[in-house]
């Protein structure tokens, strides 16, 4: 504790305000086309340029890929699409997005499109502005001229493998465009092709891997410290000076808990036991073997494999056994399945070209009850997006051939049983790049479900449903929330808790196991997870609301928890509405995706007053948590009407030893009017 108080210390002296405010994206390396005769490749167009002049077809060659934080790329656009065409469709969807949204701001800066690809790189004005787009895209469906589905994704996500792509795609983009089964061909054989090394695995699926535990912890909590908290506060007084700025609004004193140097204190981290996942996705693809490395020219033999794919298509799949974070069982499958395709007709999906039939494949598996659950994604046996072949004819004997593979093995844990497979499913998608959780699976044998135990609760997770990656670091999670749910509770029985983003239901129902409330309402998206949450309720001994929906229904009037599949934002303020009949007391624990809370959700949670406490989990306390924390605790405005909150702990849980990602258990707790008075 004396270590990280003097560690906070130090931080607060060398950091000003400048150094924590927000960081311009650098600027874009963008060179004039060399040559008219050149094929454009990385049009890039302004939305400026979009707007001033539409028949404007100025494109520009960019050197280098940019995949900011301000980018979004959308997959399963036409190629060759004209500039003027793609301008026309990316200003169509800034103005829906800005419909469907129309409290925020919505627009982009510029696009690119290279025209032999099928998709656009979008730059939005501000961070914050991609989520919106992403999901007005993903969430609509929209769809090409062909019917393919839109997919829309942060370009922050796909950089690292287009980053590190780097001058070899330059080189390749800017030659003449090739036929798609001539390029596979001049890449398998490229001579600039070498082997990826264990080292370049480990850099990019554990990049801190070389950093002992302790190194880790301190890595990770300058960045809580500096990254979050004091990011939090410095936005927070930000809008204070905005407000004193502002002639029309009555001038606001800082809050009395924003005075002092630690306004908030961050907890020592705590880290999970172990690294190891339970739930582990790879590509299939080719792995390439050099029979002579040191010879210049040497080209390597392709050997269909299932692994990580750290540098892109051209550096081929790497095994994923020298990865402390991946369970020796999941390697056994990995093995397995390779040797499978050893002898498979139907040939790994090139994500470059988009041809070939075997995808992704998930592993779920439970140390704790034995359990293992497998999703082999696969492109339509009639062939993918711009596909000619067709699978058709293997598909079935294949899918028949996989299943016994992997059901008949018993991977080998370290002093314990073997496990077996005991579900496996296969998931269809045809589109470019990955489908959306709720995107049909095909059940072909076992269970259903995975079930996993936690704390004193057990849980069944559908393949669609999110579950946390890390079991022995979530029942930490769990169990410092449900820690701080007990702080305010004078009698659990009396205490209602809002489950945001609720997923299998697994926060809620804990706390209700532990003591902590006496009632849960748990709201998700997702609707496997919340069939997945109310048979949960049901199987550790609670009773489930009666669906409105269901009529007739014999669920007693009294229940335990409610799950509602919703969007948030469409349906807290109807369930706080409902809830409110009842004299109970409120407390929210919410627990959101990487783009953090809907503002519609961080209104209502401010607008009521009874919600005293808000306990806050975050997969993302650098980014989306910033922004939250900030829209909780400022001033009171028309727009975010209510009192205040303030936070009262910050404790971060390393859910993933050896890489950069780190959770935050935030409390905030409402000021009172006394809180709020006037001070100087
Ligand atoms: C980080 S997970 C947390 C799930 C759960 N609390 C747990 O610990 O397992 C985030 C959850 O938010 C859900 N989600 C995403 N957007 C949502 C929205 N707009 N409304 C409600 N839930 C949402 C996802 O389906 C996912 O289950």
């Amino acid at each position: 504790m004396k270590e990280v108080k003097q560690q906070m210390t130090q931080i607060m002296e060398e950091l000003t305000a400048a150094e924590i405010g927000h960081q311009e994206e650098g600027a874009n390396a963008v060179a004039s086309s060399s040559s008219p005769t050149e094929e454009p490749i990385l049009a890039e167009t302004t939305a400026s340029e979009v707007k001033e002049t539409e028949s404007s077809e100025k494109n520009t060659v960019e050197r280098h890929w940019d995949f900011s934080n301000r980018k979004v790329i959308v997959h399963n656009v036409m190629k060759f699409m004209k500039n003027k065409e793609t301008a026309k469709m990316v200003t169509s969807w800034m103005k829906a997005a800005q419909e469907k949204y129309p409290d925020k701001t919505i627009d982009f800066e510029k696009f690119r499109k290279p025209p032999q690809d099928s998709f656009v790189v979008i730059t939005m004005k501000e961070e914050s502005m991609c989520p919106l787009l992403i999901q007005y895209i993903n969430e609509n469906k929209l769809k090409n001229k062909r019917g393919y589905e839109l997919v829309a994704k942060p370009g922050a996500e796909e950089s690292n493998d287009n980053k590190k792509r780097g001058a070899a795609d330059d080189t390749e983009h800017t030659s003449a465009p090739t036929s798609k089964r001539q390029r596979i061909i001049d890449e398998s054989t490229s001579a600039a092709r070498r082997p990826v090394t264990e080292e370049e695995v480990q850099n990019k699926v554990t990049p801190l891997w070389q950093l002992s535990a302790d190194e880790q912890k301190s890595k990770k909590m300058t960045n809580m410290i500096k990254g979050c908290a004091m990011k939090i506060v410095a936005n927070v007084k930000k809008r204070f000076r905005e407000l004193d700025r502002d002639k029309k609004r009555q001038t606001v004193q800082l809050y009395a808990w924003l005075k002092g140097d630690r306004s908030v204190f961050v907890e020592n981290i705590v880290s999970a036991p172990t690294p190891l996942r339970n739930k582990c996705e790879f590509n299939f693809g080719y792995r390439y073997q050099f029979d002579d490395e040191n010879k210049e020219d040497a080209e390597p033999t392709k050997i269909p494999a299932v692994g990580f794919m750290v540098t892109g298509w051209a550096g081929g799949v790497s095994r994923p056994h020298v990865c402390q974070n991946i369970p020796t069982e999941v390697c056994q499958l990995v093995d397995l399945v390779d040797t499978f395709l050893a002898t498979s007709p139907l040939p790994p999906y090139d994500v470059k070209d988009h041809v070939g039939f075997w995808r992704v494949m998930t592993l779920r598996t439970s140390r704790r009850t034995r359990e293992c659950m497998v999703i082999i994604q696969h492109t339509p046996p009639s062939g993918g997006v711009g596909d000619e072949s067709s699978y058709a004819g293997y598909f079935e004997a294949e899918q028949v051939r996989l299943v016994s593979v992997l059901t008949a093995a018993e991977l080998q844990v370290p002093n314990d049983e073997p496990i077996k497979v005991t579900c496996v499913f296969f998931q269809e998608f045809g589109g470019v790049s990955h489908p959306p959780p709720e995107h049909p699976v095909q059940h072909v044998f076992g269970k259903k479900t995975l079930t996993e135990r936690l704390g004193q609760c057990h849980f069944q997770i559908s393949p669609g449903a999110f579950f946390q990656v890390n079991t022995e670091g979530a029942e930490i999670l769990y169990q410092m929330v449900v820690d701080r749910v007990k702080e305010v509770t004078p009698s659990a029985k009396d205490m209602l808790l809002f489950d945001v983003c609720c997923g299998t239901g697994t926060i809620g129902l804990t706390c209700l196991k532990e003591g902590a409330v006496g009632r849960v309402v748990g709201v998700d998206i997702s609707e496997p997870a919340i069939k997945d949450a109310k048979v949960n309720a049901v199987a550790n001994g609670f009773t489930v609301r009666k669906d409105e929906s269901n009529e007739g229904d014999s669920t007693p009037k009294s229940w335990d928890v409610a799950f509602v599949a919703a969007r948030a934002e469409q349906v807290l303020s109807k369930e706080i509405g409902k809830a409110k009949e009842e004299n109970l007391q409120f407390v929210a624990v919410v627990d959101p995706a990487r783009e953090g809370l809907h503002n519609e959700v961080l209104r209502t949670l401010r607008a009521n007053r009874r919600i005293k406490r808000i306990v806050y989990v975050s997969c993302n306390p650098t980014g989306s948590l910033v922004q939250d924390a900030t829209l909780l605790c400022q001033p009171a405005s028309k727009k975010y009407p209510g009192n205040a909150f303030r936070i009262t702990s910050a404790s971060p849980v390393d859910m993933f030893p050896l890489t950069d990602h780190c959770e935050m258990v935030m409390t905030f707790d409402r000021l009172s009017e006394k809180e709020l008075e006037i001070s100087s």
